[in-house]
């Protein structure tokens, strides 16, 4: 479990953090997610240690981080940090032996690493030649090769290629699987909802509301409908809610979808009047962090 408790940040003016507090239970994939400048870095930066000059605690299995706990850490970062003019396997066993790994042990691990990360036939290959989408999957390995129980992730998935994503998404998977902790920030809320088990949603500084995704979609998201049609009247929708318009048709937000859904059906066939399409949308994480907000993540 790790525990961030009451963190504040500031670099010279600028309050990064903000009293910022998170709970991460062992063996859940938690998301991170807010904004361009909501602090996400930061606040991994400072799990991490890199950055140690902040206010509050931060404390993984009840312990500070030190040198000593932070083997149990792997971090992947936001940029990419590989040696491109030497082989996948090299890139891996320079990680291997910050972590203290040697002979056949290090071998062993490299080997297990590459498959982890879907590049074994590739291992003698030089980075310089791989996609963005390999590169990005073998950063994830050198923060993996010391097997570590928390994983933090920083955008792991920007400007990668669909294939090497689903590959990230596997390997995110397996990692659930084996019972090892996950921090994944992201600006994909589509990405967080399919992977995370629980989400913390920072804005300027501020943890604006986190928890589990189930119940954040039940507590906050309204469920709506989406209606085209010729001739159906926008006050008719209105009775049961809040009406937008989007590419000649109508999003009803609701409460009552059911019985919305079916007082439309009988008033358009009382009137004659044609329903084209009429679906019950499901709401996504992306309109929690809307009705928190007010905005969307990449307005
Ligand atoms: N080294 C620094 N010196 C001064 N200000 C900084 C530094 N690093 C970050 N900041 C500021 O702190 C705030 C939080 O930045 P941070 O990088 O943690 O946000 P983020 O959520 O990770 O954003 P992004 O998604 O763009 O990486 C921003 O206002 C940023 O400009």
């Amino acid at each position: 479990m790790l525990t961030i408790n009451n963190v504040t940040k500031h670099y010279d003016k600028t309050e990064a953090l903000k009293h910022v507090s998170i709970t991460i239970p062992g063996g859940a994939c938690y998301g991170l997610v807010g904004p361009n400048g909501a602090g996400k870095s930061t606040l991994i930066k400072m799990i991490t240690s890199i950055i140690r000059d902040y206010k509050g605690k931060i404390e993984f299995n009840e312990k500070r981080i030190t040198d000593k706990t932070k083997q149990k850490l792997g971090y992947v970062p936001q940029d990419i940090i590989l040696e491109e003019d030497i082989s996948a396997f090299s890139n891996l066993q320079l990680f291997g032996r910050l972590y203290n790994l040697k002979g056949n042990s290090l071998n062993q691990r490299i080997k297990e690493v590459l498959a982890l990360i879907g590049l074994s036939e590739r291992g003698k290959d030089k980075v310089f030649a791989f996609s963005g989408g390999m590169k990005r999957r073998l950063n994830i390995g050198c923060a993996l090769m010391h097997n570590p129980d928390l994983i933090i992730m920083d955008e792991p998935t920007v400007g990668i290629d669909p294939q090497s994503r689903k590959y990230i998404f596997k390997m995110i998977e397996d990692l659930k699987t084996a019972g090892k902790t996950v921090i994944y920030a992201s600006h994909y809320m589509e990405e967080v909802e399919k992977l995370c088990d629980y989400v913390a949603f920072l804005d300027r500084g501020e943890m604006i509301e986190n928890g589990a995704i189930s119940e954040l979609l039940q507590q906050y998201a309204v469920p709506s409908i989406y209606v085209k049609g010729s001739g159906i009247p926008q006050d008719k929708l209105e009775q049961y809610g809040t009406v937008s318009q989007e590419d000649g048709a109508f999003i009803l937000y609701t409460e009552k979808a059911l019985e919305a859904m079916e007082h439309i059906i009988s008033y358009c066939r009382e009137n004659r009047l044609d329903v084209e399409r009429m679906e019950l949308v499901h709401p996504r994480l992306e309109d929690v962090f809307f009705r928190l907000t007010g905005s969307n993540l990449r307005d």
